[in-house]
C-alpha cells in the first residue's frame, strides 16, 4: 500500500488510531531496523500516551547487527525492544514471550484493583512497508485472521489470538512517517517506505553510495570495485553501470538503471547488512 500523507490522511489516521487504542492494553511498535529513528511515527508517543509499548526493529536480517545492538540499548532505556526477522521462527517466539510479559504486567495491576483476569491486548502500528502484514500473519493462525475479510460482513474490530498469550487487533495502524528533513527523506526513499518517483532515483541512490563508502567501505569495493577516495558520482555510477552491464544502445551508461541496481542490491541485502542511521 503507498500513501501519500495529506493533512487530512494523517488526522484521520491518528483519529483511527486513536480509537483502536481505546482497545487495547499495550502497543506493539514496528520500526525498520536499518533506520530505526527515521521509521518511527513522529507523534505516536502523543498518541498512546502512557500505554506500555514493545518496540520492534523489523528486517534485522538486512540491518548491520553492531548498529541493532545499539539501537536496542538506545530504546531499552524507554521502552522494552527486540529486533526481528519476521522469517525466523525463534524470533517470532522471542518477541511473543516479550509481549506476554507486557501483558501479564498490565493484568497483575488490574488484579490488584479487583478486576477479573482476562486475556491482555495488543496492537500493532507503524509506518507503510514496515513489516505490519507481515507480522501479524505470522503472530496469528491465519485462518483465525481471515474470517472477517469475507466480504459483506460488516468490518468490525477483530480479536486474533496469539496462541495462549495475548489477543491482537486484526488489522494494523498505520501512521504517516517522518518528513522532518531531507535525510530521513532519503534513508525513508532508500529502504523503500516512500515511493520512488517522491525523490530522484539517482540522488537516492548516489546518497546510499556515500554513506557505504563512510560506513561500509569493504563493501561498496567489495560489490562494485569503488573504493572510498572516489568522489565522482559521474565516474562511478559509469563504474558501475559498465560492471552490471546497464547500457543503452550507444554503449553510454544508463544512469536511472545504475541508480535501480544499487537500491536494488541494498533493499535485498546483496550490498550486504547495512543500517543507514547511527545512533
Ligand atoms: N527481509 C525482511 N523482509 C521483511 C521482514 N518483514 C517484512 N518484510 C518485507 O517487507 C515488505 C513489507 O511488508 P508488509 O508486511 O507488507 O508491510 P506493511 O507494514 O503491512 O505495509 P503497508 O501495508 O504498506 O502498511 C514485504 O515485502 C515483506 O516481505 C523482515 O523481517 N525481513
Amino acid at each position: 500500500m503507498t500513501i501519500q500523507w495529506f493533512p487530512g490522511h494523517m488526522a484521520k489516521a491518528r483519529r483511527e488510531v486513536s480509537e483502536k487504542l481505546k482497545l487495547v492494553d499495550f502497543v506493539i511498535e514496528l520500526v525498520d531496523a536499518r533506520a530505526p529513528a527515521s521509521t518511527e511515527n513522529p507523534m505516536l508517543k502523543e498518541v498512546i500516551k502512557d500505554k506500555p509499548k514493545l518496540v520492534v526493529m523489523m528486517k534485522r536480517d538486512l540491518a548491520d547487527e553492531e548498529m541493532t545492538r545499539r539501537w536496542l540499548d538506545f530504546y531499552e532505556n524507554s521502552a522494552r525492544a527486540i529486533s526481528i526477522d519476521a522469517n525466523n521462527k525463534m524470533d517470532i517466539k522471542k518477541l511473543i514471550q516479550m509481549a506476554k510479559q507486557l501483558g501479564d504486567d498490565k493484568m497483575e495491576k488490574l488484579q490488584k484493583k479487583g478486576i477479573q483476569p482476562r486475556p491482555a491486548r495488543a496492537m500493532i502500528v507503524g509506518i507503510p512497508n514496515v513489516g505490519k502484514s507481515t507480522l501479524i500473519n505470522r503472530l496469528v493462525n491465519k485462518k483465525a485472521a481471515k474470517t472477517g475479510d469475507r466480504p459483506g460482513i460488516t468490518k468490525q474490530q477483530l480479536w486474533v489470538k496469539v496462541g495462549n498469550d495475548f489477543e491482537l487487533l486484526d488489522t494494523p495502524g498505520i501512521l504517516w512517517p517522518k518528513f522532518e528533513d531531507e535525510e530521513v527523506a532519503y534513508r525513508l526513499a532508500a529502504i523503500g517506505t516512500i515511493k520512488d518517483q517522491l525523490l530522484p532515483l539517482q540522488d537516492v541512490a548516489a546518497h546510499v553510495i556515500t554513506y557505504g563508502q563512510e560506513h561500509y567501505e569493504h563493501m561498496i569495493e567489495e560489490r562494485y570495485g569503488i573504493t572510498s577516495d572516489m568522489h565522482d558520482m559521474w565516474d562511478i555510477f559509469t563504474l558501475i553501470g559498465k560492471k552490471f552491464g546497464a547500457l543503452e544502445s550507444g554503449g553510454h551508461v544508463n544512469f536511472e538503471k545504475v541508480a535501480n541496481i544499487v537500491l536494488r542490491d541494498l533493499r535485498t541485502g546483496r550490498l550486504g547488512k547495512i543500517t543507514l542511521e547511527q545512533v
